[in-house]
């Protein structure tokens, strides 16, 4: 076993980069194997290393296991905290500022490395959800004296712990199933991913801040965390933060009840890479915005990355400060449009060989033409199938899909109609399905609405009148000026005919 797990190590040395090797590879411990299940047991030092190696070096531990063992092997990851080896003292000064090693050094494969500490901003790190729970322990308090002091003592660097990893990434917030490995690519984010890509492989020097924006459930949280977990394994020691827009609204409502604004700065003025979720949500929360503006500016000045998400572009953002959205606006900005057919398929295929069952490509052609919207509803009708196929007892078949997903096809059996139109243009501008019909005239539903009729129009054979019929009663004249409206608009305005092939791309599927 010793000496397959050299060779199994020297393999991955080659493949990866130094700091994915050094991060984590080499600090696993191969235990023992088990000749008659063929089971192989290695340690990792931590259980973000162990999700992380798990989650994206199983598959290739257990190919190169199966070559060398000459039969299928499975490997299974554990603990080994109490094995841990304290790391050597270091004297401050020499505290290396990227994983130690450079891939060549160590030899055997054993040698742990702790990521790097940065004592500045250690206690800063540690800035929980609630912001008073920072004041309180006592690394905020240590910081806050060090701060208050008249001439501040040197930076120490605090000794690397073996479960510091651990606790850098679980501050971070991320997601370790949310990779670019399982992210796939098609036409519809494949710009949105290129940039990402870059994003994590350049922060703070490419595009800052990087805007990624679209429909629900499309993988703009997904590819995020994807950037963060890439940003992380090259360098476990980075300053990472996700966080979903309306988590900073409470974290600022919370500082400003109990007067801990210093601690909400210097955590996020101190990130590496701040990743924030649903923007929108910002929409009318002025002093947040404020707060997010400084965050903002620091991050940038010190080229530090932000990555933004939203619903929509950020020109048509509604109730956000206009000096934010200039800015929102300054790096690059991304669409996410939801998937194409083939794309879907392969969404499916992947998602079911992450939950390592087979799916055949009817089934997922199946699924795929009749659920077009986004992918999580995808995800929602595959894990359907596979529940129903397993209770039932059955294979994965098409009959069984047309079972399992009985309620949900009928909703949407491939037409067109009025209702499907009204449904997904109001999910898009985010109003209640109600107010297709209602005689409420504000803009931000006049323009939906008469979107709405623009597209039942073009892509149903209803007429004039019966389409008014269907939008609460209304006169056809109504209609035949929302449809005039909206085709002069779209050769206009680019953003508008993006939405409208947004919406007419999840309509056709
Ligand atoms: N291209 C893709 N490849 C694989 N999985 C994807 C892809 N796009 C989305 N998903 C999956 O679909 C689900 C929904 O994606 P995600 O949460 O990232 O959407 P979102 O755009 O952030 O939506 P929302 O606006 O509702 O927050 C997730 O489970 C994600 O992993």
């Amino acid at each position: 076993m010793e000496d397959f797990w050299q060779t199994c190590a020297q393999t991955l040395e080659q493949e990866l980069t130094p700091q994915q090797y050094s991060a984590w590879i080499r600090p696993l411990v191969p235990l023992a194997f088990d000749e008659a299940g063929a089971v192989l047991r290695v340690a990792a030092p931590n259980r973000f290393k162990m999700d992380w190696v798990r989650s994206n070096f199983s598959g290739r531990i257990e190919t190169l296991a199966a070559e060398w063992f000459q039969r299928p092997v499975q490997v299974k990851f554990e603990l080994d905290t109490p094995r841990m080896a304290p790391p050597p003292p270091r004297p401050a000064s020499t505290a290396p500022s990227a994983p130690a090693g450079n891939g060549h050094g160590g030899g055997n494969g054993h040698v742990r490395t702790a990521p790097a500490p940065h004592a500045p901003a250690q206690a800063a790190l540690g800035f929980p959800a609630d912001p008073v729970a920072a004041v309180n322990s006592a690394a905020a308090r240590a910081a806050q004296r060090a701060a208050e002091s008249p001439r501040p003592a040197p930076p120490r660097a605090p000794k690397a712990e073996p479960s510091e990893a651990t606790g850098i990434y679980e501050r971070s917030r991320l997601n370790v199933e949310l990779t670019f490995e399982n992210f796939v690519t098609g036409k519809a984010n494949q710009l949105a991913r290129a940039a990402a890509l870059q994003v994590a492989e350049n922060p703070g020097t490419s595009y800052n801040p990087l805007f990624l924006y679209g429909g629900v459930g499309l993988g703009k949280t997904h590819l995020i965390h994807a950037i963060g977990n890439s940003m992380m394994a090259e360098n476990p020691a980075a300053r990472v933060r996700y966080i979903h827009a309306e988590q900073f609204v409470s974290d600022v409502v919370k500082s400003y009840q109990r007067k801990a604004f210093d601690d909400f700065k210097r955590y996020y003025h101190s990130l590496d890479l701040l990743l924030i979720d649903d923007i929108q949500f910002f929409s009318g929360k002025n002093r947040t915005q404020e707060e997010f503006f400084y965050a903002f500016e620091a991050l940038v000045a010190l080229r530090k990355q932000i990555i933004i998400t939203s619903d929509t572009y950020p020109k048509e953002l509604s109730g956000i400060d206009d000096r934010l959205i200039s800015r929102f606006d300054s790096g690059l900005t991304c669409a996410i449009e939801p998937p194409e057919l083939e794309m879907r398929v392969a969404i499916l295929l992947k998602k079911a060989e992450t939950e390592g069952v087979h799916l055949p490509e009817e089934v997922a052609f199946f699924i795929a033409k009749h659920l077009r919207s986004n992918v999580r509803e995808l995800e929602g009708a595959l894990r359907k199938v596979l529940a129903y196929a397993k209770f039932h007892g059955r294979s994965i078949v098409v009959d069984v899909c047309k079972d399992a997903l009985k309620d949900l096809l009928s909703v949407s059996n491939g037409q067109i109609t009025v209702e499907n139109i009204q449904k997904t243009v109001a999910d898009f501008y985010k109003i209640k399905v109600a107010d297709m019909y209602s005689k409420r005239r504000p803009a931000n539903i006049a323009l939906p609405r008469q979107i709405a009729m623009y597209l039942a129009k073009e892509l149903t054979q209803k007429s004039l009148p019966e389409i008014g019929e269907l939008f609460g009663g209304r006169d056809h004249t109504t209609v035949l000026h929302a449809v005039r409206k909206i085709s002069e608009s779209r050769t206009k305005q680019a953003e508008l005919n993006h939405s409208l092939h947004v919406l007419e791309q999840t309509l056709k599927g």
